[in-house]
């Protein structure tokens, strides 16, 4: 077995680029129960198995399912009905919770209004969303000594449904508290303390929730085909094939950029994909009772490149079905310094990566992610 403690030592040995390299080619995600991370009273031993299995997953493919996670359906499953109901309001209405830089970045932007960046421009991504972060009152983020940010403020919640609003809270809570029990796992696989990034590190995350809705791709307006289904583009990519950056995507090619990242997303429709080593597109089909997770920028940072967030985009190209996913990212806390862990970097080399204030990391990414 690849137990947990060789992780440090690997990372600072050399050759371990193209190590890496050769083991993600995979071409299937990773199935982890996480039952012992959530149960009351599980042993520490077998929370151990756990984080070694997670361990590999983020070292070797960024991706992995997790089942037995204890969410109950009644909250993943209502989250994404509810979520189909409001995006199905008139838009006048949606826009009532408009995303603007006064609403903090925080609230509904209509379809295309998300980008993916790339060298030389950008693609309007084919969703619609609303965004929701931890809620901090700019008086009291001032009253604690921390500079003001333009993220800080309270969320635009879709209250034109209330049904609506009570479930996303009590998902967000449930996700909250489940992400931060799989980072304990994480940290386990790393073989460091399980409450390594609690506290000042991820004790108090800057959380975000994506609720996303993606309509057919033949509804956009690069992928209307002549008879009103989608391009031979389209459809292919959706099997996997490469297309360029400038190509309209439901979700453009990206990596994450916090810590955790889990999915909640409609059974029975194939959009998202994963990227390996070889460039080839790997399906994350839903599998029922199963959350989809990645890692984002953070686990680079602090494992000095060892674990490496990994490309993913999304493709609907289903001729009439919409798609609903509620991604919750699990982040560091706004202030936490996130830097290159001594037992990772190599003695006598710099580390790969400088410190960042992870607030500072997220500000970069979101005042950027949208052409309003
Ligand atoms: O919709 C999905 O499956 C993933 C969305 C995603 O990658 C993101 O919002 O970062
Ligand atoms: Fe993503």
């Amino acid at each position: 077995m690849f137990g947990p403690l060789r992780a440090g030592r690997l990372a600072a040995g050399r050759g371990t680029v193209g190590l890496q390299l050769l083991s993600r080619l995979f071409s299937s995600l990773p199935i982890i129960d996480v039952g012992p991370l959530v149960a009351e009273n599980s042993d520490l031993a077998e929370r151990q198995a756990v984080g070694a299995q997670l361990h590999i997953a983020c070292r070797d493919v960024g991706f992995f399912y997790i089942k037995n996670h204890g969410i109950p359906e009644s909250t993943y499953g209502k989250v994404l009905t509810e979520a189909q109901r409001w995006f199905n309001l008139p838009e006048n209405i949606k826009e009532q919770i408009k995303i603007t830089p006064q609403s903090h970045y925080r609230g509904y932007q209509r379809l295309g209004a998300n980008v993916t960046r790339y060298e030389g421009g950008f693609q309007r991504d084919w969703h619609e969303g609303i965004d929701l972060y931890k809620e901090e009152d700019i008086g009291d983020v001032e009253a604690q000594g921390r500079p003001a940010s333009p993220i800080h403020g309270r969320n635009q919640w879709p209250h034109q449904l209330p049904s609506f609003e009570a479930i996303l809270r009590t998902y967000i809570e449930s996700m909250l508290t489940l992400s931060a029990k799989i980072a304990r796992g994480i940290a386990l696989g790393l073989d460091l303390k399980e409450d390594y990034f609690d506290g000042q590190l991820a004790g108090d995350s800057y959380w975000v929730t994506r609720v996303i809705h993606y309509p057919p791709l033949s509804e956009g307006t690069q992928h209307r085909g002549e008879d009103g289904g989608i391009t031979a583009e389209a459809s292919d990519a959706a099997q996997g094939a490469v297309v360029d950056r400038s190509v309209q995507l439901s979700c453009g090619e990206h990596t994450d950029y916090g810590m955790l990242t889990m999915v909640n997303q409609t059974p029975d429709m194939t959009a998202l994909q994963v990227r390996n080593a070889q460039g080839e597109w790997v399906p994350a089909a839903p599998i029922p009772g199963t959350f989809v997770c990645n890692i984002g920028d953070m686990y680079k940072v602090w494992t000095n490149g060892l674990y490496q967030p990994t490309v993913h985009r999304v493709i609907n190209s289903h001729p009439s079905a919409s798609r609903i996913s509620i991604p919750f990212f699990f982040e560091p806390n706004f202030e936490a310094t996130v830097r290159p862990l001594p037992q990772f970097c190599p003695p006598g080399e710099q580390p790969k990566h400088a410190p960042v204030r992870y607030g500072t990391h997220l500000e970069s990414k979101v005042l950027n992610n949208f052409e309003l």
